[in-house]
């Protein structure tokens, strides 16, 4: 998969002149130091590329379970500032190291967040942020014990057209919320049989993936996840063939009930995750099957945001008046009502991602407390208590399709 997302990155930054710009790109004098638990292939995207247009930060280390793997990513990726570490410990215990991001398989997540946090270090971790919302609960404790940063990758949520999708949707000129529905698909033979999503010791599964999915309907269908309640009707699941605990596919429906909105009746919420959409007659791949959308249906109008994990490829966001079938088309790419005047056209939503991590690290090394830095305007972040209600509606998914909560 990861390599999909390294072609279309590097056409992007083709098309918008990225490698003039990474050339040009001056670090400040003390950037941030920021090693790499793992030698993983979406590194190179989610990662390397916002670190070589970012002015204070700089990718310090990779550490891999063979050190010939981290030399050779920071050889291909020609890491200037990076040296490779024996073992992802050994990488924790260097002082000069100053905040990670960990891209291990899914069921790893928790258990280095928590080591990297006791170790002093900041942490931007890759989604699904652990196995299971418990998990999520012991993060916040240790992150709040030691006033580390943890930042859960859901990337699009830091994009500024999933601000204005947000603005449009809670600006009440479309009435309540009434559903929301995404859905995330991709062709069987993306993934290898054996990848880490098809594993459940490694808390794999679709759902747990295509977290998005869920990210985005709870964004959308409440205007605060604080006290939501969240019931699920019915998940049902398409199970992998050599090994029954994994979705390969799941379809959803559930309900988000926000206390403060909606006058506290339930939105109903769609949702469907499939890693391996078979082929057509077992021959056809099919490549139409790559759908990724989020629909949001309001009193008045209906809002559509296609391709919602990765709009800074190229979107374009309708608002169809129910009335009068009138389409409005919307677009972001850069500022917005959560940054303002930042941005630049070519950033990807991981360039956002890790420009929202940076100023947060930022702030609390010099002397916000973590709640402070919650608090401050023009700080876009997705918080823990975002990624928990994510993570609850997941738990409950599993739960209902009677796969158990992932470990
Ligand atoms: N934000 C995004 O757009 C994307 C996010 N992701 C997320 O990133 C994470 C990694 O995905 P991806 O890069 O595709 O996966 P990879 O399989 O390429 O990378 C996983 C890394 O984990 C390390 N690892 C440690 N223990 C194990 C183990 N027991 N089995 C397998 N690997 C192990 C390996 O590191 P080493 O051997 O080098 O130590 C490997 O490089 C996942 O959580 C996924 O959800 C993935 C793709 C896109
Ligand atoms: O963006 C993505 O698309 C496909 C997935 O397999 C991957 O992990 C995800 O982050």
């Amino acid at each position: 998969m990861s390599w999909v997302l390294d072609l279309v990155l590097g056409f992007h930054n083709w098309r918008h002149g990225v490698p003039k710009i990474i050339a040009s790109t001056k670090k400040s004098t003390s950037p941030l130091r920021l090693g790499v638990l793992g030698a993983a292939a979406i590194n190179p995207c989610a990662i390397f590329d916002p670190v070589s247009t970012h002015p204070d930060v700089v990718i310090s280390g990779i550490a891999a379970r063979s050190e010939t793997k981290a030399e050779a990513q920071i050889t291909q990726y020609k890491l200037q500032h990076a040296r490779a570490y024996v073992s992802y410990d050994d990488l924790l215990a260097d002082p000069e190291i100053e905040a990670v991001y960990i891209p291990l398989p899914n069921g790893l997540h928790a258990e280095w967040t928590l080591k990297a946090l006791r170790a002093g270090k900041h942490v931007l971790v890759e989604k699904p942020i652990a196995s299971n919302a418990e998990q999520i609960r012991g993060i916040k404790r240790v992150s709040e014990e030691t006033g580390k940063v943890v930042l859960e990758a859901f990337h699009w949520r830091l994009h500024p057209a999933a601000h204005l999708v947000k603005s449009l949707v809670d600006s009440g000129d479309y009435g309540a919320v009434q559903e929301v529905r995404t859905r995330m698909a991709l062709p069987a033979g993306t993934m290898a049989k054996d990848d880490i999503r098809f594993q459940y010791g490694l808390a794999g599964g679709s759902c747990m993936d295509m977290i998005y999915v869920y990210s985005a309907t709870s964004y959308f269908a409440a205007p605060s996840l604080r006290d939501v309640k969240i019931e699920v009707q019915s998940a049902v699941p398409r199970v992998n063939a050599r090994d029954g605990k994994i979705d390969e596919a799941m379809t959803t429906d559930y309900t988000i009930t926000s206390p403060s909105a909606n006058n506290g009746q339930p939105v109903h919420c769609h949702a469907e995750t499939d890693l391996a959409v078979p082929w057509l007659w077992g021959i056809i791949p099919p490549l139409w099957e790559g759908t990724i959308t989020a629909t949001v249906e309001l009193e008045k109008a209906t809002i559509v945001f296609p391709n919602f994990p990765g709009p800074w490829l190229s979107h374009t966001i309708t608002v169809t008046d129910r009335a009068t079938g009138k389409v409005t088309k919307h677009s972001a790419y850069t500022d917005g009502p959560q940054w303002v005047r930042r941005g630049q056209s070519w950033w990807t939503t991981y360039r956002y991602q890790l420009e929202a991590f940076v100023d947060r690290v930022r702030a609390v090394q010099g002397g916000k407390s973590l709640a402070e830095t919650e608090e401050m305007e023009r700080l876009p972040l997705v918080g823990l208590e975002e990624s928990e209600a994510v993570m609850t509606i997941v738990d409950k998914v599993y739960e209902k399709a009677g796969l158990g909560v992932r470990m």
